[in-house]
C-alpha cells in the first residue's frame, strides 16, 4: 500500500508478488468464468504445442483474457464497495468491464481460429485421408 521510493528491494518484490498471487487465487476460487478461462488457456497452449503452431499469439491471447477477467473482478469489487445500492454509473462500470472481457475473448477466439484451427484441421483431415 505504502511506497517510500527507496531502492529496489527483493523482499518488497516478493511481498508484492505474494499479494498478486493471493488475488489470482481468490479470483480462481470465486469466479467460475475465470476457472473456465484458465482451463481453456491450458487446452489452447497444449494444442498449440502439439500442433507446433506459433505459441506467442496464443500466450498473449490467454494472458489478455485472464488479465481482463481479473480487472473485471476488481472493478466489480470496487463498485460494490463504492455503490452498494443500485446506481446507473455502477451499471456502466460493471457492464463496460464485462464488455472488455467479451471483446478480449472474441479476439482470443479469432487468434485460435487463425493460428490453431488450420493446423488442427490439417492433422485431422490428413489423418483421415489415405
Ligand atoms: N450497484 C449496481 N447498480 C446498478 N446496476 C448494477 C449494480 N450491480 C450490478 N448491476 C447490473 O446488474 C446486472 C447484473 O449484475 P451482476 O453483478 O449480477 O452481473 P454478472 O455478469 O452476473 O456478474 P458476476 O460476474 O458476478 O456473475 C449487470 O448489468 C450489472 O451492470
Amino acid at each position: 500500500m505504502r511506497s517510500d521510493g527507496s531502492a529496489l528491494s527483493l523482499r518488497r518484490w516478493w511481498r508484492s508478488a505474494g499479494f498478486a498471487w493471493a488475488g489470482l487465487l481468490h479470483v480462481y476460487r470465486t469466479q467460475a468464468n475465470f476457472r473456465i478461462e484458465v482451463w481453456a488457456a491450458g487446452v489452447a497452449l497444449a494444442l498449440g504445442w502439439w500442433l507446433q503452431a506459433p505459441l506467442a499469439p496464443v500466450f498473449l491471447s490467454c494472458a489478455l483474457v485472464l488479465g481482463l477477467e481479473l480487472l473485471n473482478t476488481a472493478v466489480e469489487a470496487v463498485v460494490d464497495v463504492a455503490s452498494p445500492g443500485v446506481h446507473p454509473l455502477a451499471k456502466v462500470a460493471k457492464d463496460a468491464a464485462a464488455g472488455a472481457v467479451l471483446l478480449g475473448s472474441l479476439g482470443a477466439l479469432g487468434v485460435g481460429a487463425t493460428v490453431l484451427l488450420p493446423p488442427l484441421l490439417g492433422r485431422v483431415l490428413g489423418g483421415i485421408s489415405p
